[in-house]
């Protein structure tokens, strides 16, 4: 039995949506875990290609292979102890790591969604999709790139209780990526957040995380405006100039530029940016908004 999973990358925060808005991007990890008929060797349990391959564990301390084992233990005890030795996981990786797409939430969303769909095969109980969210909000600390992983295009969450709303995006069809070749780990860029924040800043936030709603369903004009941000990025500009120094540029050229999650990727949301403003050390990509979030099937 084989469960197949293709999981997208996800740009949290949109601007003014910290830890509460994310869109799901056409920029896919490909992974295929494998019940075999007796115990694997558990120090070789993963291959991995692409992204991390040279640095990712091959034992079962891969975060994906860890999610289904937790996951397993956890939401199918009857069945764990007699599948979990006998697992073993290919990754093709294209999201790039700590760069702001996302990529541990997908890896995440992966594990949950494997172990889910392995649950359901050998107890016949479904996890819901509002579950897997609970459960990989828990693991990464905030909803923003789990939502829209799951349930895909622009996704709007409350952390408490976890919830999560899907907007309809009526406006553009793909987004523009700036990804850089330096990382920045996004534990270390949420240590740069203070715990208070001015009372007018939070009003102006909250006006502007409104209008990016409006902006993505109805009139993409309003988009330049509505992300404007003061909750976050200025607090990490230190953390990563280059990129905020990318989005002034980008920004000063009237396009709604916005640091990616917790960066160093600029998203810019539009097609397409002129080749003259692509800073030196940025790659530009555009990716289409995937509509679906994460999809699996089993081969039997
Ligand atoms: N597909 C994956 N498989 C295994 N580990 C992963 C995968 N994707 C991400 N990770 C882990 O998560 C780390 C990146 O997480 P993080 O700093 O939150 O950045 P990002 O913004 O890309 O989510 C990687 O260095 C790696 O340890
Ligand atoms: N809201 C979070 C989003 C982190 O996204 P990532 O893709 O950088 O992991 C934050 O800004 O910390």
């Amino acid at each position: 039995m084989r469960v197949r999973l293709e999981v997208p990358a996800t740009s949290a925060n949109l601007g003014p949506g910290y830890d509460s808005y994310g869109l799901a991007l056409d920029i896919v990890d490909t992974l295929s875990l494998t019940v075999h008929d007796a115990a694997v060797d558990p120090h070789r349990c993963v291959e991995v290609t692409g992204e991390g391959a040279e640095v990712l564990p091959r034992d079962g301390s891969h975060l994906i292979m860890r999610i289904i084992g937790e996951v397993l233990d956890s939401e199918f005890p009857a069945v764990a102890a007699e599948l979990r030795p006998r697992l073993s996981l290919e990754c093709d990786n294209r999201i790039p790591h700590s760069r702001g797409l996302g990529s541990s939430a997908a890896a995440v969303v992966a594990g949950i969604g494997l172990a889910a769909e392995l649950g359901a095969w050998s107890t016949g109980v479904e996890l819901s999709r509002d579950r897997i969210l609970e459960i990989a909000t828990a693991v990464e600390g905030h909803p923003d790139n789990a939502a829209p992983a799951i349930f895909g295009g622009l996704t709007v969450s409350l952390s408490e209780p976890v919830k999560s709303w899907q907007v309809p995006v009526r406006t553009i069809e793909a987004v523009t990526v700036l990804v850089p070749s330096f990382r920045l780990d996004t534990e270390v860029a949420r240590g740069l957040i203070p715990a208070g924040i001015d009372h007018a800043i939070a009003a102006d936030n909250s006006a502007r995380a409104g209008l990016l709603v409006h902006g993505m369903s109805n009139d993409s004009q309003v988009l330049y405006e509505a992300t404007r941000d003061q909750l976050h990025q200025e607090f990490r500009r230190g953390a990563y100039p280059e990129s905020m120094a990318l989005v002034d540029a980008l920004r000063a050229d009237g396009l709604p530029a916005v640091v990616s999650g917790a960066g160093p990727t600029v998203l810019v949301l539009a097609e397409a940016v002129p080749d003259a403003l692509v800073a030196e050390g940025f790659v530009a990509q555009r990716t289409a908004i995937d509509l679906g979030g994460y999809r699996v099937s089993r081969e039997i």
